[in-house]
């Protein structure tokens, strides 16, 4: 039987999902973030689905992109990247600094594009699947594992968004101190098994954030724990932190921002490296690994980190890598330089959890539990939640990415973007923070 896999129509939905008061270096998270949810159609009535960030400046270039896919075919995936290079970007939304809002390094034009492209791409693969039979895995070459292992995302955050703010209530309570961080670990592993944690730190003054990995040390004795302060602290904190977690890490995730600063870190961790094979004195910073999802963050960004020897895990994200394909790419590059790989998230459905999972059973040699924030996510626009159990998720064989949309939860989900006054629709976690601390201002880094 002959397919049409034309393109006959592109939808696009911006929503607002709830998101918790959770902390970070920059500020909390807003009540509601925004995503883009893509829909692609194919002439014989086929829909792929693809997720992406939702704020304006994502918005505007999926429009424009959209118009141009019309009349082209699913299948072609590398034409996907000519069409972007089309794309205008709004050069007032472009910069070299990290982002206010999502703490994912750079925002050059290329990398707007990319995070477009990605929601298209997985659409397509989608649509592909579905027209041919054949889970996403298939298309990218075939699953090497049935199930993808995730970390538990753990976040200081407060019982709830400030008084008066409309929000949508949560059952996780505040984690605000150790005991806290600890309780806020414990649930994540009742409820769905995970056993490697990850502290999003940048939050308190380093120390409290040492006694919390500390505590979660002791209530958890074995399990790999992470922190990642988002390029909070100075080279000297860094190499502190090292020293005091050392033992207990198995890797600290930007602890300084940008390539520069990492590699000073990089370089400090391998001389306590050198002294403790020559002398055994290199104390507990000797052994620790240095992970980013900020400072490789493009395929420009990764031959000046990997010659300096910056990082030895790069986080990847599919969404400002570009893709699924593009991931795999990332993959053989870091395997050819000897360099780990895992996956970064920020919010996100579970749309995109299915592509990361999809993409992530793939790659041979994935180092370390993926990130996922979806634990934080009440709300989706899927018929059916993806499960987490025993900490992973398990490969669909389904074809496609094996999700289906909610047209309902969908149409919900758009209506309050519909109804915001445009407060919520660009993420913006500092300015979610002056609603409780007017003083507040983004603080500048080092901010220790
Ligand atoms: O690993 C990371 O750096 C992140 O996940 C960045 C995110 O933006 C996270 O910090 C957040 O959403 O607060
Ligand atoms: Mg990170």
């Amino acid at each position: 039987m002959t397919r049409d896999l034309t393109i006959t129509e592109v939808r696009l939905t911006p929503i607002l999902v709830a998101d918790p008061p959770l902390l970070n270096t920059q500020g909390v998270h807003q009540p509601y973030t925004p995503r883009l949810i893509v829909e692609v159609v194919t002439a014989d009535g086929v829909t792929g689905l693809g997720e992406t960030y939702g704020d304006t400046k994502y918005l505007e270039p999926a429009r424009s992109f959209a118009e141009k896919l019309v009349g082209r075919q699913v299948s072609d995936l590398n034409g996907l990247f000519v069409l972007a290079d089309e794309v205008a970007v709004d050069g007032s939304q472009v910069s070299g600094q990290v982002d206010v809002g999502g703490l994912r390094g750079v925002q050059t034009a290329d990398k707007l594009r990319l995070s477009v492209v990605s929601a298209f791409e997985v659409a397509c693969l989608d649509a592909l699947g579905k027209a041919l039979g054949l889970p996403v895995h298939a298309l990218l070459g075939g699953k090497v594992r049935d199930a993808v292992e995730y970390s538990a995302y753990l976040f200081y955050k407060w019982a709830d968004h400030p008084a008066g703010v409309a929000c949508e209530k949560d059952d996780w309570g505040a984690a605000v101190d150790p005991a806290g961080v600890v309780e806020q670990a414990r649930r994540f592993k009742e409820r769905y098994g995970f056993t490697s944690f990850k502290l999003k730190g940048g939050v308190f003054p380093p120390e409290e954030e040492i006694a919390a990995v500390r505590a979660l040390a002791q209530a958890f004795p074995g399990h790999p724990l992470r922190l990642d302060p988002n390029g909070a602290w100075s080279v000297a904190t860094s190499l502190k932190v090292a020293d005091e977690l050392g033992d207990v890490l198995e890797y600290l995730e930007d602890p300084a921002l940008g390539t520069a600063a990492m590699a000073e870190v990089a370089a400090g961790l391998k001389g306590a490296a050198r002294s403790a094979s020559d002398n055994g004195s290199g104390g507990r910073r000797a052994g620790v690994r240095l992970a980013t999802n900020m400072c490789v963050t493009t395929f420009a960004e990764i031959e000046e980190a990997f010659t300096k020897g910056a990082v030895q895990v790069v986080l990847s994200d599919h969404h400002y890598w570009g893709g699924l394909r593009n991931t795999r790419e990332l993959a053989a590059i870091c395997r050819t330089f000897g360099v780990e790989v895992s996956m970064h998230s920020n919010t996100h459905l579970g749309i995109s959890l299915a592509a990361m999972t999809h993409v992530a059973s793939t790659v041979p040699d994935l180092h370390h539990a993926c990130d996922s924030h979806y634990p934080w996510q009440s709300e989706d626009v899927l018929t059916e939640r993806l499960v987490f159990e025993n900490g992973v998720v398990r490969v669909s064989d389904a074809p496609g990415l094996g999700v289906e949309l909610d047209r309902d939860r969908l149409e919900f989900l758009h209506r309050r973007w519909l109804d915001d006054d445009g407060t919520l629709r660009d993420r913006d976690d500092a300015a979610a923070m002056r609603v409780a601390d007017p003083e507040w201002v983004t603080p500048a880094v080092p901010r220790w």
